[in-house]
């Protein structure tokens, strides 16, 4: 592959709070700003639901950022996230043009058993590199990436803004609790982030290669009650805590309150966000993706 050249990603943001009870993101970003970092720029995202300790106010900020809503009016009635979409793409965005932040780091925490997640879209060198970088440096930690296959103009996350972006997704953490072993997980991450930054700025070279990364392909929702739509059963013993351990047809994924257990019908493919606390209203009971090989090119500082 051809070797790229970037220049120096000197405006990054790190945003914690997308999600107001994800503590992790919310105490990193707050001990940032008390330490006064220069080169970073720190972004509480959704201080009221911060207040409030819920994942949002009206709706999921972190769904407001497709350009079609991005490009709609705000009215009085519009939800506070939508509001809030606004004002931070026009802080560290705009998205898709020369104006907005070199990257965003946007800090999220999961319920489901996902240990260290980088979650990121299309084909975004950047990421790769970090995240292999990462991954030389926490051999101990499970570390996984997750691509999603959506174009940036469809791409509903705070982390889209970004000329390049990805969210640092970690778990499980119940939601509104703060676990010292969960943060300190993100706080690496996060710090081997910034001295992979400093290094590419410095003008080290960084070696192409490949990484196993998921793909995003599909979402299972619970049985639900037709009349109702309350949820007929629990994901089973079997799938829970076991996100991306390969799941084969015939695998239980439910058991139902009758007692009955449902198998997996479809492919064999590998499980995430397995029973998140925030995707029962999404209607998702766990994800499923393909494990790929994603191949990148080597990227050095492109000097005028
Ligand atoms: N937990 C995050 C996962 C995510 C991160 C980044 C992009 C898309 C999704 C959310 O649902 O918002
Ligand atoms: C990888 C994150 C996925 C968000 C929920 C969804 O796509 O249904
Ligand atoms: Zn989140």
């Amino acid at each position: 592959m051809e070797h790229v050249f970037l220049p120096p990603l000197s405006r990054v943001a790190v945003c914690g709070g997308t999600h107001g009870n994800e503590m992790s993101g919310v105490y990193m970003v707050r001990e940032m700003q008390r330490q006064k970092l220069e080169a970073v720029t720190t972004v509480l995202s959704n201080p009221r639901a911060v207040d409030a300790c819920r994942r949002y106010i009206d709706t999921d900020l972190n769904r407001c950022f497709p350009d079609e809503l991005l490009n709609a009016p705000i009215t009085d009635s519009s939800p506070y996230e939508l509001r809030r979409a606004h004002e931070l793409n026009a802080q560290l965005g705009p998205k898709g043009s020369d104006a907005a932040m070199d990257l965003v780091v946007d800090l999220h925490n999961t319920t489901a058993n996902m240990g260290l997640c980088f979650i990121f879209y299309s084909k975004d060198w950047l990421t790769l590199h970090i995240y292999k970088y990462i991954q030389s440096k926490m051999a101990s930690v499970p570390l996984r990436v997750i691509q999603l296959d959506i174009p940036i103009s469809e791409a509903y996350s705070l982390e889209s803004v970004g000329k390049h972006g990805f969210a640092i997704e970690v778990g499980p953490q119940p939601t509104g609790v703060l676990r010292a072993d969960i943060y300190n997980m993100m706080k690496e991450a996060l710090d081997l982030t910034i001295e992979w930054l400093q290094k590419f700025n410095s003008g080290s070279t960084f070696e192409g290669g490949e990484v196993e990364a998921y793909v995003r392909l599909e979402s299972v929702d619970y049985p639900r009650d037709p009349k109702t739509g309350e949820i007929t059963a629990a994901i089973h013993p079997q799938l829970q805590d076991n996100d991306f351990k390969l799941l084969r047809r015939g695998d239980p994924i439910f058991q139902s309150f009758s007692g009955e257990t449902l198998k997996h019908k479809g492919e064999e493919l590998y499980p995430f966000f397995v029973n998140e606390c925030a995707y029962y209203e999404k209607k998702v009971a766990f994800l499923l993706a393909r494990k790929v090989t994603l191949t990148f090119p080597s990227i050095s500082l492109k000097r005028d």
